[in-house]
């Protein structure tokens, strides 16, 4: 029987210090399953109040909603520029992103974690020229509208308690030993993700997707995506969108069944990115995904990919490869170096 719609799990338990360990069990047990039959699911208990989810949506369409020359003012540049651009922060008109070597219909605003300038002890001064190496540029925040970057500021501690409830659960929903009071970095134990995502390289994108029949160039055809199939490149993804049915559609393990994930309200639909697949040597695949918006209306959506922190060594856990019975389908390597390969093929250049 194929299944027509995607668990929902209630993470509250796991943000809740006082919950027992037998209802974290439960939910862990619901969120094992999940990931094992779908990489996908819905999210909630997850505390973040209706109104400020409707706000955050609100705030994106008021923005996408602008004349091309204001949202301009924040435009995405090359890294080393002159405009001081690093190659990935800022906004991208329509059709600049590329998914498998074809335009996605849609525009966006990048945000990402502020990089840790005293740490890199390798990188150049930029501070007199201006100029940026790729992703160590600030953050470009639109002007208008003005409320728009306090309330994605104070939105975004607030996903990040969250994405750290979820990895947490997930390193239970692994059955991984409980974590010893010296517990290290790369230790295997349930906290093992909690750790490796503990300065979460964090990636916000605001998204506006016309409807797909309105041509953005005159060499616009049928067969455009508004976003191209694929996996999500880190850890966790929770995904807000606004009400607009049958645009997400997520491919299930038969590999030819696409199912609409239609939102939920107040839920987050939440999925596995390629990190939590290697950490797990397959265990739990990170799940295929388009969107495809010929709907009504101009549809607003904003992931939030709560990711394993820049200098993480991301390699199969060893009671994973054990279960697994394959050998590692990876040999390690830190996120920072997996996420520049995919900064560089995400644009044209
Ligand atoms: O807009 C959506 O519903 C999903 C977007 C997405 O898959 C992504 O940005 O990775
Ligand atoms: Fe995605």
């Amino acid at each position: 029987m194929v299944a027509n719609t995607l668990p929902i799990i209630d993470i509250s338990f796991f943000l809740d210090p006082s919950a027992t360990a037998d209802a974290r069990n439960k939910t862990a047990t619901a969120i094992n399953s999940a990931c094992e039959e779908f990489g996908f699911f819905y999210l909630t208990g997850h505390g973040i109040p209706t109104t400020t989810l409707d706000e955050i949506i609100s705030l994106a369409r008021q923005f996408f909603a602008l004349q091309l020359p204001d949202k301009n003012k924040i435009k995405r540049y090359e890294a080393g520029s002159q405009e001081g651009g690093d190659g990935a922060r800022g906004y991208q008109g329509m059709g600049e992103n590329v998914t498998g070597g074809r335009r996605d219909m849609h525009e966006a605003v990048d945000l990402y974690r502020e990089w840790d300038h005293s740490k890199n002890e390798q990188e150049e001064d930029n501070s007199m020229t201006g100029r940026y190496a790729t992703l160590q540029g600030p953050n470009l925040w639109p002007d208008q509208p003005s409320n728009l970057k306090p309330t994605y500021l104070a939105y975004i501690e607030q996903l990040k308690a969250v994405g750290k409830a979820l990895v947490r659960a997930m390193g239970v929903a692994l059955d991984l030993p409980p974590p010893t009071p010296k517990a290290e970095k790369a230790m295997e134990d349930s906290e093992v993700f909690v750790r490796n995502t503990d300065h979460s390289f964090w990636v916000m994108r605001l998204i506006g997707y016309p409807k797909l029949d309105t041509p953005f160039a005159k060499d616009a055809n049928e067969t455009e995506f508004s976003c191209g199939e694929h996996t999500d490149y880190g850890c966790v993804t929770l995904l807000l969108t606004d009400p607009t049915p049958g645009a997400l559609q997520v491919l299930l393990k038969d590999g030819t069944t696409w199912l609409n994930a239609n939102p939920v309200p107040g839920a987050f639909v939440v999925n596995i990115g390629d990190m939590i697949e290697r950490w797990t040597n397959g265990l739990w695949l990170s799940t295929r995904h388009r969107v495809i918006h010929r709907g009504d209306g101009y549809r607003v959506s904003v992931p939030f990919f709560y990711e394993p922190n820049f200098d993480a060594v991301v390699k199969p856990l060893a009671s994973c490869v054990e279960r697994s019975g394959k050998p590692p389908i990876h040999h390690g390597n830190t996120y920072g170096e997996h996420l520049m390969g995919k900064v560089f093929s995400n644009f044209y250049s």
